[in-house]
């Protein structure tokens, strides 16, 4: 007897079982711009131990005798002011990337999306790939900058779920990007058409990320590292004279200290010295969300017109522009290989 050395067919059913997946994540988002789901949003959020990091039985008292019954309300409002009739933009572009992502890498592989945080979740998602045929997954959170508080909680969701399975999926995390020259193409390209396309000419492009507790840097957090790099690179890429840029961190959330400078002090900082033009950009959010249309385009709009700016403007997240799309298949591809034909 010999044995068989060649691969079997495509359409032999041993290969149609060992289909390949791709998940795109991001943070999550609530399933309606009012308080009842906002609460339970932020009570999954908020209770993430890796989001924050005290003792629960200190911070659990605060969370649900406080911050759920006070923050609800006001997100709720923050949320209704930028909603789509597609839901929420997070929830919205996340699945067009994946819908576009599906249609770049073809029938080979089923991509699909979920939010780390409300709906889609990702356990449920795993198992629809798995219900599909999907033996091997490729995780792929959306955060160009790794932070323990985004990129590793997205991995510590599915070994949940794969916690509970006697036969596992093989699985891949794509590695964070921040420094990739696909990423930083894709920003300079990006940036570079939008602020070609406005109607005014920014004298400070200012490069505003996510916040976190500064404590996290001194802990090893390379987040911190990595914003920072990414920023010197798009502006190196950009390379625009007479272009001011500067970084800031946005969002700050709760008393302990967070990275500095804070986006809205530098916003109003700007403004009392006189900086006139002002352009806004969110290089480390992959997708427009309720920190960038309303904390940025709204919130920030308002606090450089009042503090003396005249011209202001928010550019769009990389979301489903040609660059971003282009970047995103070629860093998925990349870590695809040997799962599907180069
Ligand atoms: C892009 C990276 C992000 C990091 C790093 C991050 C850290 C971080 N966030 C909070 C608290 C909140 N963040 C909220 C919204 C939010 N955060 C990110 C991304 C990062 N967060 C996104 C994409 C969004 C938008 C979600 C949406 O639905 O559009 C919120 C909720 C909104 C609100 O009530 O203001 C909170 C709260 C902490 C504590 C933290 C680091 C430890
Ligand atoms: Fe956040
Ligand atoms: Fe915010």
């Amino acid at each position: 007897m010999t044995w068989q050395t060649q691969n079997p067919p495509t359409d032999h059913p041993l290969v149609a079982s060992g289909r390949v997946g791709v998940l795109i994540v991001n943070l999550g988002t609530p399933d309606a711009p009012e308080p009842g789901p906002v609460k339970r949003y932020l009570a999954e959020f908020l209770s993430d131990r890796r989001v924050v990091e005290l003792p629960p039985l200190l911070w659990q008292p605060i969370l649900r005798g406080i911050i759920l019954n006070t923050r609800p309300k006001q997100s709720a409002h923050a949320y209704s002011q930028v909603w789509t009739e597609q839901g929420s933009p997070l929830a919205a572009i996340t699945r067009a990337q994946a819908e576009a992502m599906q249609a770049r890498l073809g029938t080979e592989v089923m991509v699909d999306w979920a939010m780390r945080y409300g709906t889609p979740s990702i356990p449920e998602r795993i198992q629809t790939l798995m219900d599909a045929g999907c033996e091997r997954i490729l995780l792929a959170p959306l955060y160009p900058q790794y932070s323990a508080a985004t990129t590793a909680t997205v991995v510590d969701k599915a070994a949940d779920k794969l916690r509970t399975m006697r036969w596992q999926p093989a699985l891949r995390t794509l590695p964070q990007y921040h420094d990739d020259p696909a990423y930083i193409d894709a920003l300079a390209e990006d940036l570079a058409r939008q602020l070609d396309a406005l109607s005014f000419t920014p004298e400070l492009l200012l490069l505003s990320f996510h916040g976190m507790p500064e404590r996290t840097l001194h802990l090893g957090d390379p987040y911190h590292c990595h914003c920072r790099k990414t920023a010197r690179l798009v502006e190196e890429r950009l390379a625009r004279p007479g272009l001011r840029l500067r970084t800031s961190f946005q969002s700050r959330f709760g008393r302990a200290k967070w990275l500095e400078p804070a986006t809205d002090a530098v916003i109003e900082e700007e403004a009392k010295a006189g900086t006139k033009r002002l352009a806004i950009a969110a290089p480390g959010f992959s997708a427009d969300c309720l920190e960038t249309l309303e904390e940025l385009a709204i919130q920030g709009r308002e606090q450089f017109t009042e503090a003396g700016g005249e011209h202001f403007a928010a550019l769009s997240c990389l979301n489903t522009s040609d660059a971003g799309l282009a970047m995103l298949e070629t860093l998925l591809r990349r870590e695809l290989a040997g799962w599907i034909p180069g």
